[in-house]
């Protein structure tokens, strides 16, 4: 961390997008440096009630140093970012396969670049977002890491000033971001009679009636993560087609690094006509396919990439390793903290029987369970981005994987890597677990209002022309 980013490196940083909890700048200047870089920084939330559990001065707490009792670089960090960077070099890192995991790099940044970044993007952010959040001005660094959406030059040690494609040092390329959140249904013999439709309906449809219940979508995705996780060649283009028509938070297109589809800093309006027809010409200049079908190749392409990178499957098995659901993890959560347990103080004697193992657990098979279920977290929060280039004659064969799209006779080089592989913090539990009762709740409420309507519907008949 031996150079320091001061005040006048500010304007060479420019908005690349959010999350929750980190807004990340990309690079625009002509230090070789950084060329090909972003940059994630903290944020912090405007409302001193939401710090909680946000900004720890220590990096874990004492219950969490139990459950990462394993991994000795991350409980001898002090610091609770340099944590986080930690938990993804040796926790996410090993899971994942390190060709697929970025952990970055630590830089120095002064108060006062900070908050000239935090001057010069603000009108490009969200306004929900900035309402918030605010760039966190006590932090003194940021992560630098590779800049996914963009291929590094053929030649890989290339770094040239600004080309006449737009890119600095890189080949032209086209990149998706997909955040596929949970590909699986569980199955958990911890799950209550009354949440059993989590076993049949995705928890991402599920959310979906939540969040058009709170306003944060505006129309329900047909995007089904289990259609993108199921190896199948089909199925994977549905669910590619889906994220396209209705991109919300889960989708992105960028060509050279700049967005062309989706939401900066959050969720996106559905993709209409207009939007469609733009992105069309757009993509014109990287796939060579006739008049109105290089949208269509890019989805082939996607879906190709997905399929045979076969980076999904490693994903599912992370995530999977929550096994029991939040509906187990908490008992174990409340074991580990020493609490009176707030689900079976709620239920009856007989009802709690059936969380009796949890509890008679023994403290390091209490810890793996909340371990593993936050690891889960990790990784069904994340991000995966896959970048193309058009392959050229010269370019070197062994280091990507290349598709060849039979439509267009062009060969494109890929790369594929995951973002956004955050440490979850254990005093969220409390909050999956109320999470996860509300979305049920909500979804079924829904259904019910649902199937109301229909039957009234089918009760007045079709209209009779007068
Ligand atoms: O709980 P979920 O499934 O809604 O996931 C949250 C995400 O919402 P999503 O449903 O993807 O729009 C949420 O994303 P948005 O802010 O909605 O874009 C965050 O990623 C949040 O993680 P964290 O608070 O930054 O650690 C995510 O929280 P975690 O559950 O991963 O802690
Ligand atoms: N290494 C990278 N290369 C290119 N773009 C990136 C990279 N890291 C992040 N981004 C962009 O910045 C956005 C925000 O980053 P990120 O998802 O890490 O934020 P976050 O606050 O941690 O998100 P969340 O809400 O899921 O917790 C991403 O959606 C992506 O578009
Ligand atoms: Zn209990």
């Amino acid at each position: 961390m031996e150079l320091t980013l001061t005040e006048q490196d500010a304007d060479n940083w420019v908005y690349r997008g959010e999350g929750a909890a980190n807004l990340v700048l990309s690079y625009n200047g002509s230090s070789f440096s950084y060329i090909g870089k972003v940059m994630r920084i903290r944020k912090s939330p405007r409302k001193e009630s939401l710090l909680k559990g946000v900004r720890n001065s220590i990096a874990l707490t004492p219950h969490e140093r139990l459950i990462w009792k394993d991994v000795h670089e991350l409980i001898s960090s002090s610091d609770k970012e340099i944590a986080g960077q930690l938990y993804v070099q040796h926790v996410m890192k090993p899971l994942l396969g390190s060709k697929y995991v970025d952990a970055g790099n630590h830089i120095l940044v002064t108060k006062e670049f900070l908050e000239s970044v935090e001057k010069n993007v603000v009108s490009q952010r969200p306004a929900w977002r900035v309402d918030v959040s605010r760039v966190d001005t006590q932090c003194d660094f940021g992560l630098l890491m590779s800049d996914h959406s963009l291929f590094p030059d053929g030649t890989e040690t290339c770094i040239t000033a600004l080309d006449s494609t737009g890119c600095q040092g890189s080949s032209p390329s086209i990149s998706v971001e997909i955040k596929p959140k949970c590909g699986f249904l569980p199955q958990s013999e911890f799950i209550s009679e009354g949440t059993a439709i989590k076993r049949r309906v995705t928890r991402f449809e599920m959310h979906q009636a939540l969040k058009l219940q709170h306003g944060e979508v505006s129309q329900p995705s047909a995007y089904n993560p289990l259609d993108l996780f199921s190896g199948s060649k089909e199925r994977i283009h549905k669910a590619i087609k889906d994220l396209f028509a209705t991109p919300q938070n889960n989708f992105r297109l960028f060509l050279n690094g700049s967005l062309i589809l989706g939401g900066l800093g959050g969720g996106a309006k559905t993709t209409d006509v207009c939007i469609a027809k733009v992105l069309e010409d757009e993509l014109n200049s990287i796939i060579q396919a006739d008049d109105g079908l290089c949208t269509e190749n890019l989805l082939t392409l996607i879906t190709e990439a997905v399929q045979k990178s076969g980076v999904l499957d490693q994903l599912l098995k992370v995530q999977k390793l929550d096994n029991v659901d939040i509906e187990g993890a908490i008992h174990a959560y409340y074991d580990i903290t020493s609490q009176q347990c707030r689900v079976c103080r709620e239920l009856s004697e007989e009802q709690a029987k059936r969380y009796a193992s949890l509890h008679s657990a023994s403290l390091d098979e209490s810890l793996r369970i909340v371990k593993d279920y936050l690891i889960a977290a990790t990784a069904k929060d994340c991000s995966l981005m896959i970048c193309f280039r058009p392959r050229k004659a010269e370019d070197s064969g062994a280091a990507y994987n290349t598709i060849y799209l039979e439509s267009t006779k062009q060969a494109f080089d890929f790369k594929v890597h995951f973002i956004d592989l955050d440490l979850k913090r254990m005093s969220k539990m409390d909050e999956y677990y109320e999470l996860d009762k509300k979305i049920v709740s909500c979804y079924k409420q829904m259904s019910k209002m649902n199937r109301g309507r229909n039957e009234d519907a089918n009760l007045q008949g079709p209209e009779v022309a007068e």
